[in-house]
């Protein structure tokens, strides 16, 4: 069986292998969607064919709407021409249900795919698209580094300082192509729309609108756009940048999965490794379990969302039940998990889980010192939300989710996931800064996991980010098992704003950090027994 529209249509074949269907013609959505775009996504990476797509099929299967998304991609083409192209845009979705069943569903809901890419004729359409009245959401999964404009000694990132040069017609950054795309929607009739940031980092929605208001007053200097673009974009009755909070975990794709897809007669079922690192298949594999909570401002009207599970409500609560998710009650708990999984060797989250230390020190991080700190958000309960994350979602064995994925670009996460709640202590007039023990040690494993070794001495890889080359120039500098090496070496890293949202020395713990660090490296096993001293647990 292949994943194409011409197989999709042998439904027998496809309902034998107990593999859900589109309810609707996908044929037909693509068609309407061509006439009526009224959906376009940024990032057609894994989240995106897992999660996003899925909440539109189910209001195509239920007959709430009319038409698909059209996926974007602006940075890695290879995603387009391989896992697109060959498979007629579908995807199938493969979620891992706890008790080890797999629910498989063709997704028919990506009605089209366009390649950001000024090179290509694609651009000229993306241009039309961008301009159609109908269109309502242009919405965004493009990892939470793309949005950024400078590096982190405040300079503009050379693309960036290009497309500010070169204005509108060359843009090279997805910022600056968003913001030039904009340009000719303002042009066209000033048509409203809503820029919808689904990445997964606080104050998603204003960081974009940020981004791209940059760029627009950078042309705008220079002459390339009319002032008036500028109150175009700043008017929210026309332009809105929704902040939302997102939660479903799409790890990469397994060998595992692949396997049981082919067991069941799926045919090129290959999960490949793009140039620029994406990890992709036809299929994704998922949790079941998800959430999100979208604020309800778009200005051109929008798909009945609610109906899929979405719920929509006001800024204020998008952003307590964002804080909650991201500076609490999972992504510090995944970040824990996904260094000190690399250090001590794991190869899943849900192996970690059963390791006594490390299940102790997500509990310390979650309950002990992210919940005092949490706002009820109203919407979704965080001491419930925090349990079904250690209880049942990070131990689902069926998850192939691995402490490496989670550790990638983990210098662009600290800030949010540890350096919110370090600010909370500080500003809060009942708790102090100092009484953090366990947020300190994540960001000492942090530290010696860039050393690039192992709890055993090892050499490991470490996943990508781009902080990576400058991060190793100090660290390098520091040797297993000889503590003086640390000398001067952490300094830099541990008094970067940029990096931790504060200065950790000026908060009281850059001190402290420092000499958890020196029994960190104390020689071959030290990570393991640290955690043992500490958390009063035997691994
Ligand atoms: N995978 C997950 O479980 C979840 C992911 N998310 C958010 O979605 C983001 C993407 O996740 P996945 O789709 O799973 O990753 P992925 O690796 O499958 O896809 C990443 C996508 O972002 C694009 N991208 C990467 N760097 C870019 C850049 N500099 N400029 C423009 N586009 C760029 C890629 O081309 C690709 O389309 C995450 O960083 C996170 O913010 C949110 C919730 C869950
Ligand atoms: O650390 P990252 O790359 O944002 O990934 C975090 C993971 O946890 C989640 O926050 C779960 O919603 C997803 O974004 C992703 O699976």
């Amino acid at each position: 069986m292949l994943l194409t529209r011409e197989s999709i249509r042998n439904i027998d074949k496809w309902r034998q292998a107990g593999i859900k269907l589109p309810n609707y013609d996908v044929e037909k959505v693509a068609e309407k969607t061509k006439e009526n775009p009224t959906w376009l996504h940024f990032g057609a990476g894994n989240i995106f064919r897992g999660f996003i797509s899925l909440l539109q099929q189910n209001l195509l299967d239920k007959g709430l709407s009319k038409t698909g998304i059209i996926a974007v991609e602006s940075y890695d083409y290879e995603i387009i021409e391989k896992i697109y192209v060959p498979y007629d845009n579908l995807s199938m979705l493969v979620v891992m249900n706890l008790d080890g069943t797999l629910e498989i569903e063709v997704i028919g809901s990506i009605s089209d795919k366009i390649m950001a890419d000024l090179t290509h004729s694609d651009w000229k359409r993306l241009k039309d698209v961008f301009s159609n009245p109908y269109l309502q959401i242009a919405s965004f999964t493009i990892t939470e580094k793309a949005y950024n404009l400078k590096d982190f000694s405040g300079e503009y990132i050379k693309d960036v300082k290009e497309d500010i040069e070169n204005g509108l017609d060359k843009p090279k950054h997805i910022i600056s192509k968003v913001t030039s795309l904009l340009y000719q929607r303002y042009k066209k009739g000033k048509y409203p729309v809503a820029l919808l940031s689904l990445d997964n980092f606080s104050g998603n929605g204003e960081k974009l609108f940020n981004s791209i208001k940059t760029i627009a007053e950078e042309w705008q200097r220079k002459g390339f756009v009319e002032t008036r673009f500028l109150d175009y974009l700043t008017d929210s009755t026309k332009v809105s940048f929704p902040l939302s909070m997102i939660d479903k975990i799409v790890p990469r794709p397994s060998e595992e999965v692949k396997k049981k897809l082919e067991d069941l007669g799926l045919e090129r079922m290959d999960i490949i490794k793009t140039s620029k690192n994406t990890i992709i298949a036809p299929f994704v594999n998922a949790e079941k379990i998800h959430y999100l909570v979208i604020e309800d401002k778009f200005p051109n009207g929008r798909p009945p969302l609610e109906e899929a599970g979405v719920i929509f409500t006001d800024k204020e609560t998008v952003e307590k039940v964002e804080r909650m998710k991201v500076t609490t009650c999972l992504n510090p708990l995944h970040t824990t998990l996904a260094i000190f999984g690399c250090l001590l060797n794991y190869n899943t989250i849900a192996d970690e889980m059963k390791d006594p230390c490390l299940k102790k020190l997500v509990e310390k991080i979650g309950y002990d010192e992210g919940l005092p700190v949490v706002v009820h958000p109203g919407v979704l309960d965080p001491k419930e939300f925090l349990r079904e994350v250690i209880e049942v979602r990070f131990p689902n064995p069926y998850m192939p989710d691995t402490p490496q994925r989670i550790a990638t670009d983990t210098s662009q996460k600290m800030a949010i996931r540890f350096g919110e709640t370090i600010k909370s202590y500080r500003e809060r007039p009942d708790l102090k800064v100092t009484d953090l023990k366990y947020i300190p040690l994540v960001i000492v494993g942090w530290l010696r996991y860039l050393m690039a070794l192992d709890d055993e001495g090892n050499p490991m890889t470490l996943s990508p980010d781009p902080l990576l080359e400058d991060l190793r120039s100090h660290i390098s500098n520091i040797k297993l098992g000889d503590v003086n090496s640390v000398q001067d070496n952490l300094k830099p890293i541990l008094s970067n704003v940029n990096i931790f949202g504060v200065d950790l020395y000026e908060v009281g713990l850059g001190e402290r950090i420092e000499s958890y660090f020196k029994e960190f490296i104390e020689g071959p096993g030290a990570v393991r027994r640290v955690l043992e001293k500490y958390l009063g647990c035997k691994g």
